[in-house]
């Protein structure tokens, strides 16, 4: 049996898996396989921490992509290539809304694709649109759990100082082209700035595929550049919401 390039596993490994659920950081991806049924850890390899165990039955994998579009292009592509169809998100994100607060929780219906990943797989007239169902699936979960959440656009940006206009830097320079950038998605509706969604919605609407992501406020941009808060609290809330969103799309 073939193994994938990256994640070192074949088709089997996955015992049929059809979900996954995938947050950016690797140690997230072991916590979360935690609240599964019999977790094992099937692959750490580079950014990529691959776990295995079931929900309400069901085979389920969770695997960290790492920040950014390319390397989430290789999760989800491996991922599918093994018999994966639907992706779920589990992110931390900075709001660009100030009636957006720290521990919030953001359902991304579509993304702006301020990423380079993306373009590898649709031209950027193609949208950058979450699956219905799944995303229907998040706020079912939010809904179940009575957790309150905002639904809308995300821009996802391939740079998490420049592309989210942040001068608080090394050089405290940001490019032309990107200064004003953050007003212009406020002033647009754009809830929040996060790095993977833009290429992780393109690339599974294109290779129908289905995706939708969730993520946990850790600061709000209109107040301060950099989050300084506890991450703990805020990722056990967006944890519940995505295995609920799990259970209720394994439930169809
Ligand atoms: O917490 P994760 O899932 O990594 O998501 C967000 O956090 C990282 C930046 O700090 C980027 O990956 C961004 O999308
Ligand atoms: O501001 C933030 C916080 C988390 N992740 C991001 O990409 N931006």
């Amino acid at each position: 049996m073939e193994k994938v390039f990256h994640l070192g596993l074949c088709i089997d490994d996955l015992k049929g898996a059809k979900l996954a659920i995938v947050p950016g950081d690797p140690d997230r991806a072991a916590r979360i396989s935690q609240f599964l049924d019999n977790p094992t850890c099937l692959a750490k390899t580079r950014e990529f921490h691959v776990y295995l165990g079931e929900l309400n039955g069901h085979s389920v994998v969770i695997c960290s992509t790492g920040i950014g579009g390319p390397s989430t292009s290789i999760a989800v592509e491996e991922l599918a290539q093994l018999g994966v169809h639907s992706f779920l998100r589990i992110g931390t994100t900075g709001a660009i809304q100030p009636h957006i607060n720290e521990g919030d929780i953001l359902i991304s219906q579509a993304s702006v694709r301020l990423d380079g990943a993306s373009q590898h797989f649709a031209p950027l007239s193609y949208p950058a649109v979450s699956d219905f169902f799944a995303t229907q699936a998040m706020v079912k979960a939010c809904e179940n759990l009575n957790i309150d959440f905002h639904i809308g656009i995300t821009a996802s940006s391939d740079t998490f100082y420049p592309g989210q206009e942040r001068y608080d830097t090394h050089s405290g320079y940001v490019p032309k082209s990107l200064q004003g950038s953050c007003e212009e998605w406020q002033k647009l509706g754009v809830m929040n700035y996060e790095m993977e969604s833009a290429t992780l919605f393109t690339m599974c609407a294109a290779l129908g595929l289905q995706a939708a992501c969730v993520a946990g406020v850790l600061v709000n941009r209109t107040r301060q550049e950099i989050p300084n808060v506890d991450h703990g609290e805020i990722e056990r809330k967006s944890v519940a919401v995505v295995l609920e969103a799990a259970k209720v799309l394994l439930a169809k």
